[in-house]
């Protein structure tokens, strides 16, 4: 090892106890159980069903709880602590509501915490000290060691530790000591969070998953295609930036545009109002008990066309420009007979309805009016001006990739292209043709520079990032098409029908999974492909593992407006030391209703894999980066201090 290197490591390492010492620690470290993994994907916006399933760890702290308290506390009274550790805060209020008097509190307290103090020796035991002492609430720590680490002498010492507790009760801390072991027991619970893509669009409250995903203490995001398309208009692209706008209309949540990420949306309301009507086509998708009126409905109405419209002007000329996408036939605006109303796909001709062609020019039908330019710059300007999309978009590329290859197993949120006969299917780029890894690692740079240079906004890059939305070979996207326009404006549902890549029914072959794990580099033996991306339709007895078990599909659908096509609410995946478990998650109704009721949306669990063996850090990728070190300690061991 280079001698510089070691005599500058030396400074750090500056006597032999040290360099012991680290080795041993480590050594130590990586000889633990390695720590459960959480994997969650297709989150689609809907915050409160994320965060309960981040809060209970996917039923991980339920069963935590169970297995200490199940003889001592009846079923009431376990769901009630659950419930506790989940929401502190509003439990707190609710339970103390409860009491009449001081001392019932103080009791319910002195005995409340002690119930989480062994919670947390519990969920800790396979870390070390120093692991623990960070996830604990700062201003606690030297008093929750002093009472974790009670000693053998305990007879001795009972009056000290029942001093504290008393101390803790009477100086009013108590609500403050519980809240912070709450969050600690669920931060360790999940040593490591897998977001599987697919953090916004749809739902309401994407900001809230990123702000919480900012905050939370270890993770990783696989892109899908809808984060994408979020960073793509961040990035410069105006198609991807249409493309966010007009979900957000059809979902009724361009308060998430306008009032979230404050950009304005004046200029579009005054061309809407302008050039469009009612149009059933493009009513918003409302919830049931929606408080919208008869004036705001018809306002989104018109919004949702005028960006629609917008977006299917931009596509054209990105078509034209990169040939090799191979999306000629999305020249949609081209192939309409304007006076007769329909359109010819395929050599069929169909009639057009509920269509909204007034700023079309039939002859340059891509030509932006000059209003509709100036809207999307506008728009263009207030998202780069954004600070706080700045910084979830910041967030999101420096902790996202488009695949991950983590402990063996390969994570990705779409699929990886394969023709009919499972070959990794060639995309031609420019001059040169890529595919597999390479073809994804391709796809990656783009986006990263299309990130870096937002002020280029018809650069292959920033078209790239629109191709990973809507390309037919993108790794995101895995459908031949994307029939937002048939939708739209053709009744014939045929035209409808987005084709998938040939990956989703080769998938369900072990001998696939294998081909596609021996690309990644990755042990087809131990390892497994977790895939998000396509709603698993359990209604129709669709499992989410495939391929025997080398394939595990985890998008049960958080996303509502998907639920009845699902008949669940979600799969989300835990691998610890002891193997994978599947988790399926029943409907969730609202943070109120698990509060008050303690109904805690049960999990069924389905063991995916059992290792033989306890797994342990070493085998891990953290526990690889650990051995190296050690190995460094060790040369600086050898060339220091020994003779
Ligand atoms: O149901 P909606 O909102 O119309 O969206 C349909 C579109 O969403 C997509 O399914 C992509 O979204 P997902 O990644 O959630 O599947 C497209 O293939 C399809 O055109
Ligand atoms: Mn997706």
């Amino acid at each position: 090892m280079d001698a510089q290197f070691l005599d500058l490591l030396a400074q750090k390492y500056d006597s032999e106890e040290k360099v012991v010492t680290e080795i041993i620690n480590l050594e130590a470290i990586s000889n633990l159980p390695k720590g459960t993994e959480h994997f969650v994907s297709d989150l689609h916006g809907e915050f409160q069903a994320f965060q309960h399933v981040l809060r209970n760890g996917s039923g991980k702290v339920k069963e935590k709880i169970n297995d200490l308290f199940r003889e001592i506390l009846t079923e009431k009274e376990i769901s009630e602590l659950a419930t506790l550790v989940y929401y502190p805060e509003e439990k707190l209020q609710l339970i103390k509501g409860t009491f009449t008097n001081k001392r019932s509190l103080h009791q319910w307290y002195r005995q409340t915490i002690e119930q989480m103090l062994k919670l947390i020796s519990y969920a800790s035991s396979k870390y070390t000290r120093s692991k623990l002492r960070k996830a604990l609430p700062s201003r606690f720590v030297y008093i929750i060691e002093e009472l974790l680490y009670k000693t053998a002498d305990i007879n001795n010492k009972e009056s000290y530790y029942e001093a504290i507790y008393q101390q803790i009760i009477s100086l009013g801390q108590a609500d403050k000591l519980i809240i912070g072991l709450a969050y600690t027991t669920q931060q360790l619970v999940v040593d490591h969070l897998h977001v599987v893509g697919d953090i916004y669009d749809r739902g309401p409250e994407p900001d809230r998953i990123m702000d919480t995903l900012i905050h939370y203490h270890s993770l990783d995001i696989q892109w899908g295609n809808h984060d994408v398309l979020w960073i793509g208009a961040y990035a410069g692209s105006m198609v991807c930036l249409a493309n966010i706008i007009r979900i957000c209309a059809r979902y009724d949540n361009l308060d998430i545009i306008e009032d979230v990420y404050g950009i304005n949306l004046r200029p579009l309301l005054n061309l809407a109002e302008r050039y469009y009507d009612d149009n059933p086509a493009f009513r918003p998708k409302v919830q049931p008990h929606t408080t919208m009126t008869e004036q705001e409905l018809l306002q989104i109405t018109k919004i949702h066309q005028a960006i629609a419209m917008i977006q299917f002007k931009l596509e054209m000329p990105i078509i034209k420009r990169r040939p090799y996408f191979n999306m000629s036939e999305r020249l949609l605006l081209e192939k309409i007979n304007y006076d007769k109303n329909e359109i010819t796909l395929d050599g069929k001709t169909y009639p057009l309805d509920n269509t909204c062609f007034a700023t079309v020019n039939p002859q340059q039908p891509e030509q932006l009016l000059e209003e509709e330019e100036q809207v999307i710059e506008k728009l263009l300007f207030s998202v780069q001006h954004s600070e706080k999309l700045a910084r979830h978009m910041k967030f999101l590329m420096k902790k996202g990739s488009l695949y991950l290859r983590y402990n063996g197993n390969l994570l990705i949120h779409g699929c990886i292209p394969l023709d009919e006969e499972g070959n990794m299917e060639e995309m031609r780029i420019e001059d040169k043709t890529y595919s597999g890894r390479k073809l994804l690692d391709v796809f990656e740079s783009y986006l990263r520079y299309a990130f870096a240079h937002p002020e280029e906004t018809d650069d292959l890059a920033t078209d790239m990032v629109w191709y990973l939305w809507s390309g037919e070979r993108s790794s995101l996207f895995g459908k031949r098409a994307m029939t937002t326009f048939e939708r739209y404006f053709i009744k014939d549902k045929e035209t409808h029908k987005e084709k998938k890549n040939p990956y989703y029914h080769l998938r369900e072959h072990e001998e696939t999974c294998r081909r596609i794990l021996e690309e990644f580099d990755l042990d087809p033996d131990h390892g497994h492909i977790i895939n998000g991306h396509t709603p698993v339709k359990e209604i129709n007895g669709e499992s989410p593992i495939k391929a025997n078990g080398k394939m595990i599909v985890i998008d049960g659908g958080f996303s509502k407006a998907y639920q009845s096509t699902t008949g669940i609410a979600g799969y989300t995946l835990l691998y610890n030391s002891f193997g994978m478990q599947l988790v399926a998650h029943k409907k969730f109704n609202s943070k109120e209703d698990v509060l008050h009721n303690g109904t805690d949306v049960l999990s069924v669990k389905r063991l995916v894999d059992k290792e033989l063996e306890r797994k342990k850090v070493s085998e891990t990728n953290v526990g690889e980066n650990l051995l190296k070190k050690i190995s460094v300690l060790k040369s600086l061991m050898e060339y220091r201090y020994m003779d």
